[in-house]
């Protein structure tokens, strides 16, 4: 996290600590298996919403999925000590919860990351929900107001307009910036492509730096 100050009296880490209890985030070191492991249950999942198996191989499969269950219960850790979220050299940065995509280019003059929709964000015909897109961008409207140094900000609003049909499985790519700022609020817009350029999909959001003891 930056030092560095935003308004001449505060600094972004002091933002954090008085911000409704919002945790310090840290970049996450796993071990190697950790990588591996969301990406097999990135495949479970996707698995688990294009099956149609017989009651049986159900029976096993519900038996494994509650030992795997069993196994990591222990070890559940509260907002900002779980690794998932914080290990920004992984899909997603390691969250099953985020779209399985890579960062590219993360400083003060925006946001740019890569990545595909899965068989698990199918809505329908081939296309990816409609629904998983805000996630895409509200993801990396949150990114955006980090990289460009503002303190822990919330999504007031955010507009979408879906210019052409989202597919699975192709190289997409997310582009989000800052486009100005008026005091607390960040008013943010992003592009979603593919390789070719084509624009998918566009949105703005305004993003409201929180006030102390706000959460
Ligand atoms: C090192 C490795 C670590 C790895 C990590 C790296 C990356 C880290 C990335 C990320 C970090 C995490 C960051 C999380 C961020 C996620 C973002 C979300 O999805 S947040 C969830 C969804 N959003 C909510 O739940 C908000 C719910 N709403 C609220 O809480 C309030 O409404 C809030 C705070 C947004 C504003 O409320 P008020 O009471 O503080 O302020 P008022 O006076 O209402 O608004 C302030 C100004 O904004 C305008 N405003 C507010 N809402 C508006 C709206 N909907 N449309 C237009 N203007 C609006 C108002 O008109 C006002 O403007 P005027 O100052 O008068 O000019």
């Amino acid at each position: 996290m930056s030092e560095q100050a935003t308004n001449g009296q505060t600094s972004v880490d002091e933002e954090y600590e008085h911000h409704g209890g919002f945790p310090k985030f840290t970049a996450a070191t796993p071990g190697p298996n950790f990588g591996p492991f969301i990406e097999a249950m990135r495949t479970l999942q996707d698995l688990a919403v294009s099956i149609d198996a017989p009651d049986d191989v159900l029976a096993e499969a519900r038996a494994q999925a509650e030992a795997l269950a069993a196994l990591l219960a222990p070890y559940e850790a509260k907002e900002g000590e779980a690794t998932g979220g914080r290990v920004i050299g992984l899909p997603g940065r390691g969250s099953l919860l985020m779209l399985p995509w890579m960062i590219e280019k993360f400083d003060a003059e925006g946001v740019r990351s890569r990545g595909v929709f899965r068989r698990y964000h199918l809505g329908g015909n081939a296309a990816a929900h409609g629904g998983v897109l805000p996630l895409l961008f509200d993801d990396i409207f949150g990114m955006t107001v980090h990289a460009a140094g503002r303190p822990i900000s919330r999504t007031a609003y955010l507009h979408i307009n879906y210019r052409k049909v989202t597919p699975l499985n192709v190289p997409l790519v997310i582009e989000g910036r800052v486009d100005r700022v008026e005091g607390r609020k960040a008013f943010v817009s992003a592009r979603l492509t593919d390789e070719a350029g084509t624009l998918l999909a566009d949105s703005d959001a305004l993003m409201v730096q929180l006030l102390p003891g706000q959460q």
